[in-house]
């Protein structure tokens, strides 16, 4: 029988999207219909299962699936033996202390004593511990964000990210506990057919990030300002440079990072490039 690489991912939920869509760049087909718990791949050895995103860790770490992808909060609150091998840029949250808006926040000692309410009582203990305060953690599995309002709580610690859900509750961030990304898991002790699977996808998954990373540039650049707008970009070896049917001018092809683009345009434009042209990247492979 052919070896797949099995694959947990969210049934539904935050990640689920996104996970069935890096798939998608990587190549892998995958037919996902309504209801569907298992599915394989057309066209790659995988078999992919969807899961409640709680009960990913420890199918990684029995070996039902080889891999998962799953929040960071998640596999830190489980604490199950599986190990992070790449982060995958999305679900990105924190994991944050809340308190009343009107409540003054300095540090972890206004904690002491109180009652805080939470899904992620594992994380929270360990951040306490390390502060070294004594607190009560009350754990519930959703709808954090209600318990302060309902004297259920003094404070909270969940996931944040706009803030909408803090306001909309009359809370105010506190302090950040985790960042948290998508991350794909792996089981601790893969079979070579399944290293090898897992390398494929994993040389897939980088290409796929760092293109998004990174934007390809053609401009037009007067001769006598080439050498200086050259200088300015980096391109992934060096930047190609192709003679213009117009005497006297060079079009310039170059990849440029998305941390440093704006900066770097600007200084082209200084330079005088002219016609600049930036075009998204599907894979990059170095
Ligand atoms: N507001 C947010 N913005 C970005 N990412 C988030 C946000 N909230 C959660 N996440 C990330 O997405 C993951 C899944 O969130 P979701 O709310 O779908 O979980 P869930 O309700 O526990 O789902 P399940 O039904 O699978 O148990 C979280 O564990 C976290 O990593
Ligand atoms: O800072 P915000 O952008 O408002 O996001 C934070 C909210 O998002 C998550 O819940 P989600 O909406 O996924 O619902 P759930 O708790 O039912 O999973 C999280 O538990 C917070 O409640
Ligand atoms: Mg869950």
């Amino acid at each position: 029988m052919e070896q797949k690489l099995k694959v947990a991912i969210q049934k539904s939920g935050r990640l689920h999207d996104d996970s069935i869509k890096l798939l998608k760049e990587c190549g892998i087909d995958i037919s996902n219909g309504v209801n569907k718990l298992k599915s394989e791949a057309s066209n790659f050895p995988m078999e992919v299962y969807f899961l409640r995103d709680d009960d990913i860790p420890q199918y990684v770490e029995d070996g039902v699936a080889h891999i998962g992808f799953v929040g960071e909060n998640v596999v830190y609150e489980k604490n199950k033996k599986a190990e992070v091998v790449e982060h995958l840029g999305f679900g990105k949250c924190r994991l944050s202390l809340a308190t009343r808006r009107h409540e003054k926040y300095e540090d972890a000692r206004f904690l002491q004593g109180k009652k805080i309410a939470t899904s992620y009582p594992v994380i929270l203990q360990q951040f306490l511990d390390k502060q070294g305060i004594q607190a009560e953690i009350h754990e519930i599995s959703g709808s954090v964000e209600i318990a302060p309002g309902i004297g259920l709580a003094d404070a909270i610690c969940d996931l944040v990210s706009s803030g909408s859900t803090l306001f909309m509750n009359g809370l105010v961030e506190a302090e950040t506990i985790l960042q948290s990304q998508a991350v794909l898991i792996k089981n601790k002790v893969l079979g070579s057919d399944q290293q090898v699977l897992l390398d494929k996808l994993l040389f897939r998954i980088k290409a796929v990030k760092k293109a998004k990373n990174n934007k390809y540039i053609l401009l037009n650049a007067p001769n006598d300002h080439l050498e200086e707008i050259i200088s300015l970009l980096p391109g992934m070896k060096s930047p190609t440079v192709l003679p213009l049917a117009e005497a006297g001018w060079s079009s310039v092809h170059s990849v440029l990072n998305e941390n440093e683009f704006w900066e770097i345009i600007e200084k082209l434009k200084l330079a005088g490039a002219q016609g600049i042209l930036v075009v998204p990247i599907e894979k990059m492979i170095i």
